[in-house]
């Protein structure tokens, strides 16, 4: 190999590979970054940057790239790929490195990519990663005859353990290798990966592989598969309710203690309300429902890890097809269950425009983790805790219910969008990845990440939020000698009135007409709103310590079952909002989502509460 000079300049690299071959592992791994890991294919959608200083002092900045099967491919996703590989992204230069990663487990599909990135002629290195797999699966790769075969330095790694990658840095201290020779213009690159193989690869992981097949018997059967993802599913939110409830009640406990100890120690006036009322209650009131929205995120962690997730997409792939939508929509929309943000993010994926866009704008209907607080609010107040049929808590079964009739309604409404006009990609074309053990460790660092995104949540846009709601609901002071509560003469008070009048016949009331508004930017801000403005609301000393007694004492039940079906639909997030108009690029059909959104929760919200007052518990 010719050897170019070595540079103390920055070092341009970026890892190209096919999907799911530890890329983002790799990057996390040199740069000390947290990105996005999980066993499927199509996690990292858009290029990140990361620069990191090698064990010799070359300073390197490194790219990590979304996942393509072909420098030919066309989905959103891999063009951007494919735009910096070939030079010629916008905004990016060509990199002086690709450092091109393969799963050694994997090589039959993903040495055909190496070939194909070779033939760009660039300088570049092959990163043989997942080396323990393929240990423990008896694949022996001669790594030397490899890296003389292809002209290219072959480096194995282990991403995923620490110092696993330290052959990858000492490549990067070595001089920057030319590139590797082109092969004879019209080879077949698919018959050339199979004599590389032929000659390089033994490999004896037939054990594994009929394990693999038995759990996809069971998992992909057209009748057992469906319920194993029930009992997956219904189990999922029977724990959300069922675990957090200790941890629950102990942070509640936390919460009042600290309010009444404000409460004891400073005398009556602004600033005690401005504690008590606005930073207590917006803070205190969303932190209890951190244990919840753990449990649900190691719920998420864990099947992202293990492999099970494209196996469902397969399995809903029937469904799917029904509402017009393929398969491939499916972890979009799975995604947006812990936010819409980047369940959108994720449609990149997907190859056809129209199919895009629908579960673009179906995705705000899969129930994000913000809404969990306020469902758990409602549901706790009105729902009785009992058990039916001995096992099932009957609140579990709600938001099981309320996660459904979402699904279904999502399902429903891309179906009238696509106007039930099959979806363009089929059949469907997934990998399904190797089942893997979720590690431990891994879980518990993304479930620190999650807990951290919140309570920098809660610190930042709730308390600030509900400090603001505090203020509009404050001031300005009722006149001297007047009657009522305060916040009757406020600024937040007045617009509640304001807005009353459209919102009573879906049953709200004016408080609840004043917390939809903070709920835009952040949807659990809702509920710390309701905490506010009801502890503003008592006249005289008589504290709002515990919401929830408060609203089922004060509610009709038609009022929280029609707020509960409002939020299903929850037309208000501005982040959303603002995703969909970055992602589809016009505000059409941002104006479009926000239209169908609010109008299927005011009907549905509409029909419920009417219904339910028709019935008597109005
Ligand atoms: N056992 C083992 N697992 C690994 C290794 N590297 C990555 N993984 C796992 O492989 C899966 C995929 O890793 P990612 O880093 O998300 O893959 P990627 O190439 O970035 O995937 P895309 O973003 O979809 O293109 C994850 O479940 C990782 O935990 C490794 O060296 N050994
Ligand atoms: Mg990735």
């Amino acid at each position: 190999m010719n050897v170019v000079e070595p540079r103390t300049a920055t070092l341009y690299a970026a890892l190209v590979g096919n999907p799911n071959c530890g890329k983002t592992a790799l990057f996390n791994q040199l740069t000390g970054s947290r990105q996005k890991v999980a066993n499927y294919a199509g996690v990292t959608v858009e290029r990140k940057e990361g620069r990191f200083v090698t064990p010799q002092g070359r300073p390197v900045r490194l790219l990590d790239l979304p996942g393509a099967y072909s420098l030919t491919a066309t989905s959103p996703d891999e063009t951007v790929t494919r735009a910096i590989c070939l030079g010629e992204h916008p905004r990016e230069g060509r990199p002086e490195l690709l450092i091109c990663v393969v799963d050694a487990t994997n090589l039959r599909l993903h040495l055909r990519f190496v070939l194909e990135v070779r033939q760009l002629g660039q300088p570049m290195i092959l990163v043989m990663n997942m080396m323990d797999e393929a240990e423990r699966r008896g694949i022996v790769i001669d790594v030397k005859g490899l890296s003389y075969e292809l002209g290219v330095t072959v480096i194995p790694a282990v991403s995923v353990r620490k110092g696993g990658a330290h052959g990858v840095l000492d490549a990067l201290d070595a001089p920057l290798p030319s590139a590797p020779p082109p092969l004879p213009e019209g080879t077949d690159l698919h018959a050339e990966v199979r004599r590389i193989l032929a000659v390089y690869v033994t490999d004896r992981s037939r054990e594994s592989v009929v394990l693999a097949d038995r759990l996809d018997h069971w998992f992909l059967h057209p009748v057992i598969g469906p319920l194993i993802l029930l009992t997956v599913l219904f189990t999922m939110f029977q724990t959300v309710f069922s675990w957090a409830q200790p941890l629950m009640d102990a942070l509640q406990a936390l919460a009042d203690g600290l309010g009444a100890a404000v409460r004891a120690t400073l005398p009556d006036g602004l600033l005690r309300s401005l504690l008590v009322d606005g930073i207590i209650a917006g803070a205190g009131t969303v932190i209890v429902y951190l244990p919840q929205i753990l449990i649900l995120f190691l719920w998420i962690l864990a099947l992202e890890e293990s492999g099970y997730l494209p196996r469902a997409a397969f399995l809903l792939d029937r469904i799917m097809a029904a509402a017009g939508l393929s398969g491939r929509s499916f972890i979009p929309l799975l995604s947006s269950f812990a936010c819409a943000i980047p369940g959108i993010m994720a449609t990149r994926t997907i190859q056809h425009p129209r199919d895009r866009l629908v579960t673009i704008l179906v995705a705000p209907l899969m129930t994000c983790s913000a809404r969990l607080p306020v469902y758990t609010l409602l549901i706790s107040a009105f729902i009785p805790k009992r058990h039916v049929l001995g096992v099932f808590g009957l609140q579990g079964l709600v938001l099981f219910g309320l996660y459904a009739f979402a699904i279904v309604s999502g399902l429903i409404v891309a179906r009238l969008m696509t106007r039930g006009v099959a979806a363009a990609e089929h059949p469907l074309l997934l990998e399904l990845p190797a089942y893997r053990l979720p590690v431990p460790r891994n879980l518990a660092l993304g479930l620190w990440q999650r807990a951290t995104i919140f309570l920098s949540r809660v610190g930042t846009i709730i308390v600030t939020l509900n400090v603001l709601l505090w203020a509009l609901s404050s001031f300005p002071p009722p006149p001297a000698g007047a009657a009522g509560a305060a916040i009757d003469w406020s600024l937040a008070g007045r617009i509640g009135h304001w807005m009353l009048p459209v919102f009573a016949p879906i049953g709200f009331n004016w408080q609840i007409c004043v917390s939809l508004i903070p709920g835009m930017a952040a949807r659990e801000v809702a509920v710390s709103a309701l905490a506010t403005v009801y502890a503003l609301g008592e006249t005289g000393d008589a504290a709002v310590d515990k919401l929830t007694p408060l609203l089922s004492a004060q509610w009709s039940l038609g009022t929280a079952l029609s707020l509960l079906v409002w939020y299903v639909f929850a037309p208000q997030c501005l982040s959303t909002l603002a995703v969909i108009r970055r992602e589809t690029g016009t505000w059409k059909w941002v104006a479009v989502t926000a239209g169908y959104l609010f109008a299927l929760a005011y009907g549905a919200a509409l029909i419920t509460y009417q219904g339910t007052r028709f019935l008597g518990g109005g």
